[in-house]
């Protein structure tokens, strides 16, 4: 994949310089505090971040650092303990902190598609596999012979071989790896605008993380899909997105293209994630074009 470094300004308060009012996704200064054994923690302060019309999008950040949280904010997904205290987030210029609980819905699985950390967490081990993928599919108006088709559509081009046994069969059966194939095909599905995934890969053991994301990566990019992934691997920052925030204790550090925050980076903590993850990991970030393998 390509690994762009745009010229152009690096936004100070977290918010991409350059995504402005086009961004797809667009969110701004959210606050969440958490209740917590009788306590209220505030655990995202102020976090902003933009993903453009087919941008590659990373968080990054150490574990605790509010990247989950910040991404499920955004999208209206707070665990129930989890408040908004402050903050706006917008979809295709659609207010999802304001929009009716059914039209969220309805926008979320068909123009976001969401990509979890854990597969099993996303499949229902007692359903069969078609009969997932057809009720996503009823979910949003779909016929069965249409969701069948785009089904075994999507699972040939997440490369799962025989399709149809996967579908006929249950999730108990597959490997991590193909379970989190099954689990992209599911949420490109209805062909999405926006892929978010949080972390998804780390429950995957480390050669099948390469081909899960590039695989995604490279659906993604065929169809010209937008991806904001979350992630505390440096290397799939470097490898695959475009332009990266870095998060640290609830907050944005920085943030601006790869290339040019991990090659200079403004902050002291984004320097030590550059020099924790060494060199090997940042072979694609000098500007150039590197290629994925
Ligand atoms: N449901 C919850 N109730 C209380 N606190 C929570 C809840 N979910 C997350 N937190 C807290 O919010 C903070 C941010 O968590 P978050 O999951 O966003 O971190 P992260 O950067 O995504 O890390 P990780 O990579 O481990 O997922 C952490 O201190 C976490 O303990």
């Amino acid at each position: 994949m390509k690994v762009t470094s745009t010229p152009g300004p690096r936004a100070a308060d977290g918010a991409a310089a350059d995504g402005g009012s086009a961004a797809l996704l667009a969110a701004r200064g959210l606050t969440v505090d958490f209740a917590r054994h009788g306590r209220t923690t505030r655990v995202v302060d102020g976090v902003s971040f933009d993903v453009g019309a087919g941008e590659f999008v990373g968080i990054i950040g150490e574990t605790g650092s509010g990247k989950s949280v910040s991404l499920r904010a955004a999208l209206r997904m707070l665990p129930r303990n989890g408040t908004l205290a402050a903050g706006t987030s917008e979809f295709g210029g659609a207010d999802l902190q304001a929009l009716p609980a059914r039209e969220l819905r309805r926008l979320k699985g068909a123009r976001i598609g969401f990509i979890p950390q854990q597969p099993w967490s996303a499949l229902n081990p007692v359903v069969r596999l078609d009969r997932q993928f057809r009720q996503v599919g009823r979910a949003h108006g779909r016929s069965r012979a249409w969701t069948d088709r785009a089904a075994l559509e999507m699972l040939e081009r997440v490369e799962i071989a025989d399709p149809r046994r996967v579908l006929a069969g249950h999730s108990g059966q597959l490997s991590g790896g193909m379970a989190q194939r099954v689990v992209i095909a599911m949420s490109l599905l209805l062909a999405p605008e926006l892929v978010v995934a949080d972390e998804p890969t780390t429950a995957l053991d480390v050669t099948v993380q390469r081909e899960i994301l590039d695989l995604l990566s490279r659906i993604c990019h065929e169809d010209g899909k937008s991806v904001l992934v979350v992630t505390h691997d440096l290397g799939v920052v470097s490898h695959y997105c475009d332009r990266v925030y870095v998060m640290r204790a609830g907050r944005v550090l920085e943030d601006g293209p790869v290339g040019e925050v991990f090659a200079a980076p403004r902050h002291e903590y984004t320097r030590s994630l550059v020099e924790a993850a060494g060199a090997g990991d940042l072979e694609d970030t000098d500007g150039s074009e590197g290629e994925a393998s």
